[in-house]
Order: structure tokens, then C-alpha cells, then sequence
């Protein structure tokens, strides 16, 4: 209960349930670094995944890349805020993207499948609908990708 009376409710009553996701945009030579896991072998998207309980945004993408491909990120810039349909889970997504650079040689752990880097017109890589649909559009727009 508030000072005025008012019962708190928690921001989730009444709201769709939202996966909340962090992910890395890495370009190296005019290419966009996509991983998949071997759990979906043919999905291919941003490397990153949920934050953990109390994790900030930062940290998790941090946690993420260390654990996925044994990186650093480098100068992480917020990008955007997409929202879209989850690749694996299938529920309603909001992914908060960090353009960074690296500071190794991206080393894929056990969790992936597959390592790539795109240019986005690659027939043979099936991307998950927030990278094809709305990360690689602003990496072009803001003159990040070709
Ligand atoms: N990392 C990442 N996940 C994405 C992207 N696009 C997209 O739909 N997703 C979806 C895939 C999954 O449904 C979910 C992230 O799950 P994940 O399995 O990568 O997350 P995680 O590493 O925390 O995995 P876990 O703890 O559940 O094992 O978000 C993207 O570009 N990057």
C-alpha cells in the first residue's frame, strides 16, 4: 500500500510475459558474428542470452560473450531495444543489442553449434526474425554493416 492508499502492483500482473535478452552486434571487416546452439543447430543469431537474477545489462552481456566465446567486449555502445517473437521459446521477446568490438578471437564453447560471419545475404544461414528483421536493417542504417 502506498502513502495515498493505492495498492502496489507488480509491473508483470496484467502484462504479457516478456523474455528479457542481451545481446552483442560484432562487426569485423563488414561482417556481423551470428552463432547457433547445438539446442537449435539451425538458427543462427546474436551472440548473448537472458541476464541472471540481479545481473545488469552490461554484465550480463559480458557473462554471455566470456561463456560462449571466451571474449571480452570492447567499447560496448548501446544500439537498440528490439522486441520480437524469442527464436527458441517462441514467446515475446525484448532484446537490448550492444554494438561492440572484441578483444580476442572468438573461441565457440561446447553450448554452439556453429560460428559465422554474415554479410546478412547468406542463403544457407536461417536468421532468428529480430536479427534478419530489425538488427541487420539498423546496422545498415546507422552505416555499421554494408
Ligand atoms: N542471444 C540471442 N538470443 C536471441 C536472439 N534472437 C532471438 O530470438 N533470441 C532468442 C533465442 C532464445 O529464444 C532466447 C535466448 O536464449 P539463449 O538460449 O540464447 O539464452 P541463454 O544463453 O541465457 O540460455 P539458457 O540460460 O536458457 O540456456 O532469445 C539473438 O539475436 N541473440
Amino acid at each position: 500500500m502506498t502513502q495515498d492508499g493505492f495498492a502496489v502492483v507488480p509491473e508483470s500482473i496484467g502484462q504479457p510475459q516478456h523474455l528479457v535478452v542481451v545481446a552483442a552486434a560484432i562487426v569485423q571487416q563488414g561482417r556481423l558474428l551470428v552463432v547457433s546452439k547445438k539446442a537449435a543447430p539451425e538458427v543462427f543469431y546474436l551472440p548473448g542470452g537472458k541476464p541472471d537474477p540481479g545481473e545488469g545489462p552490461m554484465e550480463a552481456l559480458a557473462r554471455e560473450l566470456d561463456e560462449e566465446l571466451g571474449v571480452r567486449p570492447l567499447h560496448p555502445r548501446f544500439l537498440a531495444d528490439v522486441e520480437a517473437l524469442a527464436a527458441l521459446e517462441r514467446v515475446p521477446m525484448k532484446m537490448t543489442v550492444f554494438h561492440t568490438s572484441i578483444s580476442q578471437v572468438p573461441r565457440p564453447a561446447s553450448e554452439l553449434a556453429d560460428l559465422r560471419w554474415i554479410s546478412g545475404g547468406e542463403p544457407d544461414v536461417r536468421l532468428a526474425p529480430a536479427v534478419q528483421d530489425q538488427v541487420l536493417p539498423l546496422l545498415r542504417q546507422n552505416g555499421l554493416l554494408a
